[in-house]
């Protein structure tokens, strides 16, 4: 099983990057792992919140392939704690067999399409982070998630 995470918009802070590309690399030691971006669309600005979300969901959705498990990333989703997270992947690595695609939404969300094709929505917090902040606390997760299924010492509670 491959996860992918899936992202609208270059991450464009060079500190997010950093992180990023690091957190990316150790989780490939225990995973296959990457991350896919969406171009952000071109003039944003004369574009209603809802037609913004409406344009990025068909690309999000034609990023899709047959057979992806697709999980969004929302705060309004299922939250867990991070050994209750690593159980979770476990069972995703026994049930799916192709890809587990992760999808963080633009900078106002998700359309009605997206939510209506995806399996499960995961929450990181009740709180709301920025499209491009998220993605380093995502990738840092998944990393743990892996690291407590591997019995390694950067977990600790
Ligand atoms: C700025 S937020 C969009 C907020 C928008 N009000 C909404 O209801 O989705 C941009 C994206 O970051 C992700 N995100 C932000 N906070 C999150 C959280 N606490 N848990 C999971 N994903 C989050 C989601 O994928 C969201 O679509």
């Amino acid at each position: 099983m491959k996860f992918t995470l899936l992202v609208v918009g270059r991450t464009v802070e060079k500190h997010f990057i950093t992180a990023i590309n690091d957190y990316t690399e150790r989780t490939k030691r225990y995973a296959s792992f990457d991350m896919e971006v969406i171009p952000e669309l071109k003039n944003t600005k004369s574009l209603t919140p809802e037609l913004q979300k409406e344009k990025e969901g068909e690309l999000i959705l034609k990023s899709l392939q047959p057979g992806d498990v697709v999980v969004l990333l929302d705060e309004h989703g299922k939250e867990f704690r991070s050994i209750e997270f690593a159980n979770w992947i476990e069972r995703k690595m026994h049930t799916v067999s192709k890809r587990l695609v992760f999808i963080i939404g633009g900078p106002y969300g998700f359309s009605p399409a997206v939510y209506a094709a995806a399996h499960e929505k995961i929450s990181l917090s009740k709180m709301t982070f920025s499209h491009q902040m998220i993605r380093l606390i995502f990738i840092e997760q998944l990393y743990r998630g892996l690291s407590i299924l591997h019995n390694s010492p950067y977990h600790h509670e």
